[in-house]
């Protein structure tokens, strides 16, 4: 069913009035039949018919499920709703009577001439249920139980019926029409909603404006919830405030779109191309063609669209991946259970389930944003990728497209954990295989210890200290070199001595530098500005957003080496500029026992990179290869930390004043 709504949304209309109508007649059903139909109907078709905004089914379905499900709590609710009514009729009469009186009073609705209704209506038995439930209480302490709908229309205006209709056989004329009168009445909603609160004071935070926000199923309506007799009773009435075509669309949702014999006349008379997903079925109706054709500009549509096109990716991504009992899990729970809604950057709503955290978000906008993410803001402020998502908050996700298959693999490896839908956590798990094959190519910890080892340079002139690690970079150039003259020979992809493929990284990342640069180049080993260039950390997004970060580098190791006057061994952290990075990364240096002899940071804020604002951080470090290998490890774990580079530097009066980094 799943599948084929895809394709075609009537198949799921039909479906549920379809169950609704078993709904309805399952007392002809043995018992053990009717408690399971009525929990799937619970679990799968009303969550259904509520994302499609199909409230006057959701609600019946509910009921009626709730009824055979739990019979006796159904008894309890009813009865306690019947109490509650008898109790308060007199007081929800009379804010009825108040509440239309000042309507009719009112001078500005009076001039528009529109038509309100105003209707007190009981909320419903199931709806009544779960709040009691969500409160902790009990059903005989829950008391909100009244709502009064203000429903107004303009005789002037283009009812909806008649709009749909217009747009689906006139296209933008009418819409323009519809598109004027639907603003004035929005603003009717909101000078009704000042009326509202200009007899009774709203209870903080009950405020909703779902005219501004709508819901995901395109339900559009004005909440506030006041006590009108504070004095006397603490008795909650809860207003909605909307126009008669926000009405209709919040009982009937997404149905309102579909006028089937209209629809099916203009199918017949002029067919709309396949879909690319329709999979040789004729007369499948794509919903953006609808969309775009029929110049449907309601929101709720286009939100409709927005997880049908996620149904539809999770089927090319997960069909064949995942089980069917998988699959269906994924969509109760991801797409049928609770929500929160978020906006990107450009304000655009997307709705994930509730406990989603920034690393779905990712994935939800799109798989390679998900894998290419370095940090994210919420309301403009750095956050952890673990970060729980909270209605109403601007996401914005930072990427990275230089990140190394190592760091990229241990973010990766560290975010699934916090990956609540099944959809983000399968996308992970496929980088994730993606990026462990091509770790297997870097030079791990291993390989740097073999270098060591395998040593046999004799620097007289040098410390201890400065003599290792002096060793272990002249190992490394030496690999390089070998590997350099093999490539030059080969011209092909270069393979190590026992003839495995072996490609030298920085950061893990395939340099394109090296293969670019010669190591016969004059300049290379030459003093000139004390660098030789063996790894340049090739990172060419830094050059971009920093420019001149390797000549700023070099002079301050140079500076150093003026107040030192040995090798120095330095670790330079590339980073989101963000509040607390600094100590972070030298807790992490801290803990793996690695001295900081000095530090630098340069920041590129506004002027330079007015979009994200990069740091640099520069240390001067005491640290054996082993603790190194494994600070790094943990530095890219960072959040905001982009990658990272480490080298060894001794100073121009040594023969070879040279700067060798990794
Ligand atoms: N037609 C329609 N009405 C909506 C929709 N969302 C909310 N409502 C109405 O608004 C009421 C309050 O919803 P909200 O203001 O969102 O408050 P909430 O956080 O308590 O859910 C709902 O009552 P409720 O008792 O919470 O109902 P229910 O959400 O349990 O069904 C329901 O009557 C919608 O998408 N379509």
């Amino acid at each position: 069913m799943f599948l084929a709504m895809t394709d075609e949304v009537r198949v799921i209309i039909v479906k549920l009035a379809d169950r609704l109508h078993n709904m309805r007649t399952l007392c002809h059903m043995p018992p053990h039949k009717q408690s399971s139909i009525a929990a799937e109907t619970l679990q799968v078709f009303a969550p259904l018919a509520k994302l499609l905004g199909m409230y006057s089914i959701k609600s019946e379905l509910e009921n009626l499920s709730f009824m055979y499900v739990s019979a006796e709590d159904y008894e309890k609710v009813t009865s306690r709703i019947a109490n509650l009514y008898k109790e308060h009729e007199k007081e929800l009469t009379e804010a009825n009577r108040i509440l239309v009186k000042k309507i009719e009073d009112d001078q500005f609705l009076d001039l528009v001439t529109v038509n309100t209704d105003v209707r007190s209506v009981c909320k419903e038995t199931y709806s009544i249920y779960k709040a009691a439930l969500k409160s902790k209480g009990s059903i005989d302490d829950y008391n909100q139980i009244a709502q009064v709908c203000v429903v107004h229309s303009s005789p002037s205006c283009i009812k909806v019926t008649d709009c749909c209709k217009a747009k689906t056989f006139c296209g933008g004329r009418a819409s323009v029409q519809s598109t004027t009168g639907e603003a004035t009445m929005k603003r009717i909603c909101y000078h009704v909603l000042g009326l509202v609160h200009e007899i009774w004071k709203p209870i903080p935070r009950t405020m909703k404006d779902y005219i501004a926000t709508p819901k995901p199923n395109g339900y559009q309506s004005l909440h506030t919830t006041v006590i009108p007799f504070l004095y006397e009773s603490m008795f909650r009435l809860e207003i909605q405030i909307r126009t008669e075509e926000m009405d209709l669309i919040a009982e009937r949702g997404i149905a309102v779109y579909y006028n089937g014999r209209a629809l099916s006349a203009e199918l017949a008379e002029n067919p709309i191309p396949l879909s690319r997903k329709s999979r040789g079925k004729t007369g499948c109706l794509n919903n953006t063609d609808f969309a775009l054709r029929y110049d449907v500009s309601y929101d709720s549509f286009f939100f409709q669209i927005g997880w049908l096109n996620a149904i539809r990716e999770w089927q090319e991504e997960f069909v064949g991946n995942m089980s069917s009992r998988e699959f269906v899990d994924t969509i109760t729970r991801d797409l049928l259970g609770s929500r929160v809604f978020v906006f990107t950057p450009k304000g655009e709503i997307k709705n994930l389930p509730k406990g989603a955290t920034v690393v779905d978000y990712a994935y939800l906008i799109h798989t390679e944003i998900g894998n290419k993410m370095v940090a994210a803001k919420v309301n403009g402020n750095l956050v952890s990728p673990t970060h729980v998502l909270e209605n109403a908050e601007v996401v914005e996700i930072l990427t990275y497209n230089a990140l190394s298959s190592k760091s990229a693999f241990q973010r990766h490896k560290q975010w699934l954990q916090h990956a609540k839908t099944r959809s983000a956590r399968h996308k992970i798990m496929r980088f994730l295989r993606e990026q462990a094959a091509q770790c297997a190519a870097e030079i791990t910890q291993d390989r740097v210890n073999d270098f060591v080892a395998d040593s046999d340079s004799d620097v007289e002139d040098l410390t201890e200290d400065s003599r290792k690690s002096l060793q272990w970079w002249e190992k490394i150039l030496v690999n390089v070199k070998q590997f350099q003259s093999q490539e030059k020979s080969r011209n092909a992809t270069p393979a190590s001595q026992n003839g495995s493929v072996w490609v030298p990284k920085v950061n893990g990342k395939h340099n394109k530098a090296v293969k670019n640069s010669s190591l016969e180049s004059p300049e290379f080993f030459s003093p000139g500005d004390g660098i030789a260039k063996i790894f340049p950390a090739n990172i060419p997004a830094y050059k971009e957003v920093l420019p001149g970060l390797d000549s700023w580098r070099a002079s301050k190791i140079d500076s150093w080496h003026h107040l030192e006057g040995h090798s120095i061994e330095w670790l330079c952290v590339v980073s989101m500029a963000r509040k607390g990075i600094i100590a972070e990364v030298t807790t992490v240096l801290a803990a793996e026992g690695i001295t900081v002899c000095s530090c630098v940071v340069r920041a590129s804020t506004a002027e330079i990179d007015r979009e994200r604002g990069l740091a640099v951080m520069l240390f001067q470090i005491e640290a054996n290869t082993e603790s190194l290998v494994s600070v790094c490890a943990k530095v890219d774990l960072i959040s905001g930390v982009l990658g990272w580079s480490s080298g060894c530097s001794w100073p121009r009066s040594a023969d070879n004043a040279q700067v060798l980094e990794c």
